[in-house]
């Protein structure tokens, strides 16, 4: 999978040279791209923004340079190569506008991404990007997602396109080195919170781990981390609970 990330601060996405993301891409498993949206305002201060139509506070980013930017680095404009001259990948094409009035992404979200062959973030900030951009490319039959990662006021784009290339990539094959690791977590497929996880030493100021998990009864380890994952969903996320079905709530124990 090949993420490209187009932003006017590309250094904000130093972190996918780390960690998970970045030893996928050093083995090949991934592509990452970070283009800076600057490279296509070609006027003398390279303005990528503009008052609002119709007034208002904050600047709103401009259509023409993004246009420029994403159909370069999208291969759409007709030379069918994207800026580091690589033919874009066959397959799924997402282009995903982090945005607070986007969808919610959740690990549903991730999982339906997780098939695409290319993902490029155009990464808005001030008041966001002119909205004709996602209309544009959507009229150009390009899936576009705008995706929101919470309510809560975020300067720009650029985090939520590294919780989302996190999540994504983390689902792509090859990328975890144990696969097991992607069942075993919160928001899985039961739809409940992660039952909590404990490990030696057994004893510690004054708290015990239950020796149910080191009976070696692996039936009765398995009942009691879905009955804390039930409880912990049922305490701390009664909206996941609304959402589920009442098979998953079947007769655990709801002591928080
Ligand atoms: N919440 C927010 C924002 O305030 C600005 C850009 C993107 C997001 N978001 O993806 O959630």
């Amino acid at each position: 999978m090949r993420f490209d990330v187009v932003t006017i601060f590309p250094d904000y996405l130093r972190a996918l040279d780390l960690s998970l993301v970045g030893r996928a891409v050093a083995t090949g498993t991934l592509e990452v791209h970070v283009h800076d949206l600057r490279r296509w305002a070609h006027d003398r201060h390279r303005t990528v923004d503009g008052t609002p139509a119709g007034g208002g506070a904050g600047m709103v980013m401009r259509p023409d340079v993004w246009g420029k930017a994403l159909d370069e680095v999208m291969g759409l404009d007709g030379t069918g190569s994207s800026t580091d001259g690589a033919d874009p990948a066959p397959g799924r094409r997402v282009l995903v506008v982090p945005t607070p009035s986007g969808e919610l992404f959740t690990q549903r979200t991730a999982e339906d991404l997780a098939s695409a062959a290319t993902i490029t973030f155009a990464c808005g900030r001030y008041e966001g990007i002119d909205a004709r951009v996602a209309q544009h490319y959507r009229a150009r039959g390009v899936e576009v997602r705008e995706l929101s990662i919470g309510d809560y006021v975020l300067s720009g784009g650029e985090v939520a396109a590294l919780v989302v290339i996190e999540a994504v990539a983390r689902l792509v094959p090859g990328v975890l080195g144990n696969p097991d690791s992607v069942v075993e977590e919160s928001h899985g497929a039961d739809g409940l919170l992660e039952h909590p996880a404990y490990t030696r030493p057994l004893s510690w100021r004054g708290l015990e781990v239950d020796p149910v998990l080191v009976s070696g009864d692996h039936a009765r380890v398995r009942r009691l981390r879905r009955d804390q994952s039930i409880a912990r969903t049922a305490q701390r996320r009664p909206d996941l609970v609304a959402v589920l079905g009442a098979s998953a709530l079947d007769g655990a124990d709801r002591a928080a």
